[in-house]
């Protein structure tokens, strides 16, 4: 795990930093004087120092050349002290972050600092291979995409295949449940690619009905049919260069599929009712959020163009399945909207932490984001509260059993084991997630004698 050490001796601020970062999976030590300070990196090893500047007897910028070459360290000052923080900078702190800031600006310096080569072994990069030295740079450009948050252990893989697949010319299908983050994952790869002066067009093939899919796709001119009031130009003229993104393209008519195929092979497309070839040069990323393999199986989707679409596939799990990513998503759309809405809410309250990880989110990162845009409009407090959440996350149990086939015993005895679970057994929080009293929890589980 990452250690960090904080030294700051505004001891709320500082609890409160060091909760954001455990939370976001970093080790940190906190230290509240410039004596304590030294005797921490002293006796233990740290990936990056964040460091006020101005404490009382302490001296900063020593502290920073001290420690340049050897460690990563981050400034934090207040708005006027930006000619401190340039001094610091050229004394060799990485970089300084302007108080108040919020978690996610936070995350983004420290990912940026870690990330960095410490100043000693700069003159090295010269020795390393061409491959490994654009793979590390990609990294960092995906973390810092500014849309595209990726942090988990489930995400990991997914980030590792973006940054080797976005650079070739290789058609993508991009694969996960609606609000999954699959346009955005296809217009991150558009960026990391070669082609990324060029145009990024996006079609729903989802909701153009299968007449006027040929010339959505390949454009028309005037008069080629009734309502063709003029000229138009297709989706692959106009990414022409660049890249085109077939978005639900499981729901292609089999006709409309032909004739995409025809011209990924061709290379070359006509307008409706003209007759001459344009060529056109198109990356294609597609994405689905139902099972094309099984869809090819069944006939419904055409295997060559399956083939054609899946030269590369990813695969990008639903957020109940890659809750590692929650704190980091949370910390960006709580300073997006923080930004957006004019607020400057620090945290969520440890509450709606658990609501958030008890959770099934049906709707995804999309869903997340809609929940964190009302609250921030909602809250009014440093931290959000529970009470601005919508109704359907304080009762996520009911909406994970399968009703169908349950008693009203079974139904309620599956809830309660369902709420243990989901809060490691916590009888207080699991009584709190069911919205009974702890008593009448205890009277449940004695009730149904469950062994627990
Ligand atoms: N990893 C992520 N980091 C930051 N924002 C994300 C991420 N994933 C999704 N989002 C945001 O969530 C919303 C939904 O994402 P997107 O439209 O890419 O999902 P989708 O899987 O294409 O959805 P659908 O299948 O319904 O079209 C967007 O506003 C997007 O910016």
């Amino acid at each position: 795990m990452t250690k960090i050490l904080i030294i700051e001796d505004d001891t709320s601020f500082a609890q409160m930093l060091q909760k954001f970062l455990v939370r976001n999976s970093f080790d940190v030590v906190l230290s509240h004087t410039e004596l304590d300070g030294e005797k921490q990196l002293n006796e233990q090893s740290f990936q990056l120092v964040i460091t006020d500047l101005r404490l009382p007897d302490y001296d900063g910028i020593k502290l920073v050349s001290e420690l340049k070459g050897k460690i990563p360290v981050v400034v934090m000052t207040g708005y006027a002290e930006v000619t401190t923080a340039v001094r610091a900078m050229k004394m060799g702190a990485y970089d300084y972050i302007s108080k108040p800031f919020t978690p996610d600006q936070m995350l983004s310096v420290i990912d940026a600092a870690l990330n960095s080569k410490p100043v000693a072994t700069k003159e090295l990069t010269k020795e390393i291979p061409e491959n490994s030295k654009d793979k590390v740079a990609n990294k960092e450009r995906v973390a810092h995409a500014g849309e595209l948050v990726l942090n988990s252990q489930a995400t990991q893989k997914l980030e590792e295949h973006i940054v080797l697949v976005a650079p070739t010319d290789m058609s993508v299908l991009i694969i996960g449940e609606s609000g999954t983050g699959k346009e955005v994952t296809a217009k991150t790869i558009h960026q990391k690619s070669t082609r990324n002066e060029k145009p990024f067009v996006a079609l729903d093939c989802g909701a153009i009905p299968k007449e006027l899919a040929a010339s959505e796709f390949f454009g028309h001119i005037k008069g080629s049919f009734t309502g063709a009031v003029a000229d138009k130009i297709g989706s692959f003229e106009a990414a022409n260069g660049g890249t085109l993104f077939l978005d639900e393209v499981g729901n292609l008519s089999y006709e409309n599929q032909i004739q995409l195929l025809r011209a990924l092979q061709e290379r070359k497309i006509k307008r409706i009712g003209s007759n001459s070839e344009i060529q056109v040069d198109v990356r294609i990323l597609s994405a689905t959020n139902e099972d094309l393999k099984a869809a090819v199986e069944k006939g419904t989707f055409r295997e060559d163009l399956y083939h054609r679409l899946n030269e590369f596939s990813l695969q990008i799990p639903a957020l109940k399945n890659r809750h590692g990513d929650l704190p980091v998503l949370a910390a960006y759309f709580l300073g997006k909207f923080n930004e957006k809405l004019n607020k400057q809410i620090l945290d969520f309250s440890d509450e709606v932490w658990d609501i958030f990880k008890a959770y099934h989110w049906p709707g995804n990162i999309r869903e997340l984001q809609n929940v964190i845009q009302r609250a921030v409009l909602l809250t009014t407090v440093e931290k959000v509260q529970a009470n601005t959440l919508p109704s359907e996350l304080m009762n996520p149990v009911l909406e994970t059993v399968e009703l169908g086939s349950l008693s009203k015993a079974d139904f309620e005895k599956e809830q309660i084991i369902n709420a243990l679970k989901r809060t490691n057994y916590n009888k207080s929080k699991a009584a709190k997630l069911l919205q009974v009293t702890r008593k009448t929890l205890y009277n449940r589980i004695n009730y149904y004698d469950l062994d627990l």
